[in-house]
């Protein structure tokens, strides 16, 4: 028997999602979205044909629960799902920073609960969801997550402790790469290239650049080693990078975001 799974709170992330699992093949009759506005509802129900409804009703009517609400709206949507959800649920959070004990405590005894940081890439099936188990978690429960988030990219479990880092690096990370692109084609700009050449010439050089670090099996110094030609372009472009700290700039970045996750897991923002 399918089982049903409702997305509670669609917004960027849930309707990644949501689209995802039915490019995958889930029936719409075995999804439910809730929303906050009727309007987003309306128009959810309108592009997917996916049944909208009320939170306490998602929990009543759906086994899985997928709760992609912001860390700061977490408490709400518990407190309004205290009395309606049992043991035989299963909830998937994908809150960053907030933790499966966060949410096991608001909720009826031994319910299972899992941790999950998708990325956006899902909207392409490429996406990247990093999995962790809560206390009353089964293998099952963990191979249920998978099957749903593995049908719109990777998935990897990690023990929770991982998870603010893994939000920092992964859950976060196509924005990083978003604003190098929009960086370089600045600079494209400035070299006298028309904006939408340099664009295109950046995100293929980024596509190309990311199958091989996916395919090649080589380590990413070696791939720039191969670039980087004796007092040729890159070397000069690099020492440039250097000088401006842009290595030490990411990893302070990525240190600051896996700090704000770990912020967040208090539910008040
Ligand atoms: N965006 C991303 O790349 C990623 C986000 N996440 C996590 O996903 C969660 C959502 O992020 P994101 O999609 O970006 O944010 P959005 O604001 O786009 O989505 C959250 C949605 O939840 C709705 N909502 C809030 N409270 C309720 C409620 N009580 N009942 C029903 N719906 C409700 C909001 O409605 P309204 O529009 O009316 O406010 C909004 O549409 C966050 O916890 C974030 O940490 C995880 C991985 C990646
Ligand atoms: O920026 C955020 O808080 C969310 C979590 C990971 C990606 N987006």
């Amino acid at each position: 028997m399918t089982q049903t799974v409702a997305v509670l709170g669609t917004g960027k992330i849930g309707e990644a999602l949501l689209s995802g699992m039915i490019r995958a093949g889930w029936p719409t009759a075995h999804l439910l979205v809730t929303t906050r506005r009727p309007e987003r509802a309306e128009e959810l129900s309108a592009r997917y044909g996916v049944e909208a409804v009320g939170n306490a009703d998602a929990a009543k009517r759906a086994d899985t629960l997928i709760l992609a609400v912001k860390p700061q709206d977490m408490g709400r949507l518990l407190d309004e799902l205290s009395h309606q959800v049992t043991r035989d649920h299963l909830v998937i959070s994908a809150a960053a920073g907030i933790t499966t004990a966060f949410i096991e405590e608001r909720l009826a005894p031994d319910t299972p609960v899992v941790r999950v940081m998708p990325n956006t890439p899902v909207l392409v099936d490429e996406g990247m969801s990093v999995i962790s188990a809560g206390t009353h978690a089964t293998g099952a429960h963990l191979a249920h997550t998978e099957e749903i988030f593995g049908g719109v990219g990777k998935t990897l479990r990690v023990p929770e402790s991982q998870q603010d880092a893994a939000t920092a690096l992964s859950g976060s990370g196509p924005a990083y790469f978003y604003f190098l692109v929009e960086a370089m084609t600045d600079a494209g700009i400035l070299l006298g290239l028309p904006r939408a050449q340099a664009h295109d010439l950046i995100v293929q050089a980024a596509i190309g650049a990311a199958v091989m670090l996916r395919d090649s099996g080589e380590h990413p110094v070696k791939l720039r080693e191969a670039v980087t030609s004796p007092a040729g372009t890159t070397i000069s472009a690099i020492r440039e990078l250097e000088n401006h700290g842009v290595r030490a700039a990411l990893i302070a970045a990525l240190e600051a975001a896996r700090d704000r996750s770990r912020e967040l897991a208090s539910g008040n923002g």
